[in-house]
């Protein structure tokens, strides 16, 4: 398969406004790549596949986590998270992506991760600024996205946090520990050395 395969899959598998926020995803994640220094065309394809699962039952979707061996933990969080990680799965076996580290741009565009890779980074990013994007705080999280990728990040997972309390909702565990990562990394880079 290649890129224009890729292309008439994905757009197979959403509807049209979904369609065009994926175009939007790859666009941005484009721009992020190429401004962090991360591979761009990783981050185009990344950004083109991140939705694949987006619109899928979520039966299928749970029949995947038990016969992939996919974190069974996620069975007891928010159905949100699923199309990540079975998205990964998705399009390595269907489409035949083999790329580890696309795969986990992918698998961890919507939790995060502890040491999320530049690629991660820029997908994550990518999905939450895209200019179709309309939430309160979203312009402060552009504004960051333009000198700081780390800091856009932990910006948008606060954003997440924040929304998630606020409505008395489960957060999925790798989403603090991801927090926790990016405010070490932001606020205290020398956490190591001081330690000693
Ligand atoms: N750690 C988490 N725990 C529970 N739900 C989460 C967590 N992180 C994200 N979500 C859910 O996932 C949603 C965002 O998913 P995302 O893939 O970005 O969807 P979309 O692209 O449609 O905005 C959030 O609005 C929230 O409901």
């Amino acid at each position: 398969m290649n890129r224009a395969d890729w292309r008439e899959a994905v757009r197979a598998q959403m509807p049209r406004t979904r369609w065009e926020h994926t175009l939007r995803v790859v666009d941005t994640a484009k721009v992020l790549a190429e401004r962090f220094g991360a591979d761009v065309e990783k981050a185009e394809t990344a950004a083109l596949l991140h939705d694949y699962c987006k619109f899928w039952p979520v039966g299928k979707m749970r029949r995947m986590i038990w016969d992939k061996g996919l974190p069974r933990d996620l069975l007891e969080h928010n159905t949100e998270l699923w199309h990540a990680f079975v998205g990964a799965e998705a399009v390595r076996e269907e489409l035949g992506v083999g790329d580890d580290e696309i795969l986990n741009a992918i698998r961890y565009h919507t939790s995060g991760r502890p040491h999320m890779s530049l690629l991660e980074q820029v997908i994550f990013v990518a999905d939450v600024i895209e200019p179709g994007r309309r939430y309160p705080g979203v312009d402060e999280i552009r504004k960051l996205a333009e000198t700081d990728l780390e800091r856009a990040l932990l910006q948008s997972l606060d954003n997440t946090l924040r929304f998630l309390i606020d409505r008395c909702q489960k957060v999925y565990p790798l989403t603090l520990a991801a927090r926790n990562d990016l405010v070490d990394r932001v606020h205290r880079p020398n956490l190591k050395e001081e330690s000693l």
